[in-house]
């Protein structure tokens, strides 16, 4: 779909129209709905609802993957006067995105509350039954959704945690006010606008030249490996961030660098997961544990990484009680910055 810009650009004296792309058009779109409170409220009207619960979003099961229904404002207002909550509750909802024909997709928690006095009569599994869902934890359901549900969920998820948190303005400590489409809060009384705030975190994949060091922290699933990640200092840059956490952790110099992608990733907050590839300086490979920050840090060969990239069922416990070495989702970077290795090995290039 392709549509004439309303803005006229002057040319020779000429007025023409030039023909915009599905996605001008639609980030223009968007960009409307969170500066025109009254458009994104007329959005709402022929909009879709994601529904969440303490952050959980309503899932549905189907075969192996989970599903997330989408409810319009119609259904929305029935759900909350069953509920027993006011229909101005749908203020609270934030924008998330829209699709080619303009559809706004909006997420709102029916418990959360970040305006109007909470009057919920239903519990949860009441709620559960009349939605014909269940409101599963995103960190358990996030690599069971396609790749279109997963993004806005972790999307909703992450906007509807600021705001949850961000109630007030921390100068006047008096209570801020959302916008229409939650893309911003302003404190009515000294005009500050506080914007959803993301974490930089670097990941690097560690490389010396055949094999690539991947590490483990407590907490994470039994046997799972990932690459290196660190929340960035103030004032540093990626480059400094990715030196630093690889010194911390592994107690090991970095001297080449390369940007591999970047991913929004809802946990514990929000952050903006950086990747990178980088490479130790020849025979400098002795790794020495940081384990107030790693359970265990390792060189793994080509063919090991390989064949765990391909492992269909990590959880297996294995007849001798261990679990076999296994790696991080397709969903997260740190499984597309591990493929990218395993397909060409030598991708660090740049001096860090
Ligand atoms: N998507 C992926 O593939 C992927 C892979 C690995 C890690 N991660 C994410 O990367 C993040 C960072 O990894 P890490 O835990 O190894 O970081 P880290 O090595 O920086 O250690 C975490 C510690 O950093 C400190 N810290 C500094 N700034 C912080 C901030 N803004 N928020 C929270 N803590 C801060 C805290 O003391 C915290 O305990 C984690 O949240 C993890 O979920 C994502
Ligand atoms: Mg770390």
């Amino acid at each position: 779909m392709s549509l004439y810009c309303g803005i006229a650009c002057r040319r020779k004296s000429l007025w023409c129209y030039r023909l915009l792309s599905t996605y001008v058009t639609k980030t223009r779109y968007l960009l409307e709905l969170k500066e025109d409170d009254d458009a994104c409220k007329t959005a709402q009207q022929t909009g879709a609802f994601y529904l969440f619960h303490s952050l959980a979003p309503l899932l549905q099961k189907s075969e192996h993957q989970y599903l997330a229904p989408q409810h319009s404002l119609s259904e929305l207002e029935k759900l909350l006067a069953k509920f027993g909550q006011d229909t101005q509750r749908i203020e609270d909802s934030v924008l998330l995105g829209c699709s080619e024909k303009h559809e706004a997709w909006f997420a709102l928690d029916l418990v959360l509350n970040s305006s109007s006095p909470i009057n919920a009569s239903l519990q949860k599994p009441q709620m559960e039954t009349e939605l014909k869902g269940s409101f599963i934890e995103l960190r358990k359901a996030l690599f069971q959704l396609n790749e279109k549900d997963a993004s806005l969920l972790s999307t909703a998820q992450a906007l509807l945690r600021w705001h949850d948190a961000h109630q007030f303005c921390s100068r006047s400590g008096q209570p801020s006010k959302k916008n229409m489409a939650g893309s911003k809060r302003v404190c009515p009384s000294n005009k500050i606008i506080y914007y959803p705030q993301m974490a930089p975190v670097v990941i690097t994949l560690v490389s010396d030249g055949t094999q690539c060091l991947l590490a483990r922290q407590s907490s994470f699933p039994k046997g799972m490996y990932s690459a290196l990640a660190g929340f960035c200092d103030i004032g540093e840059s990626l480059e400094e961030a990715v030196r630093r956490e690889v010194a911390e952790e592994v107690g090991l110099e970095v001297e080449r660098l390369q940007y591999s992608a970047s991913q929004h990733w809802p946990f514990p907050n929000s952050s903006l997961m950086i990747a990178c590839h980088a490479t130790v300086k020849p025979g400098q490979t002795e790794i020495q544990v940081n384990l107030r920050e790693l359970e265990a840090a390792a060189w793994f060969s080509h063919d090991e990484v390989a064949t765990a990239l391909r492992r269909n069922n990590p959880y297996t416990q294995q007849q001798n009680g261990t679990f076999p070495f296994w790696l991080p989702p397709k969903l997260a970077i740190a499984h597309q910055l591990i493929k990218e290795w395993v397909e060409k090995p030598t991708c660090s290039a740049l001096p860090a």
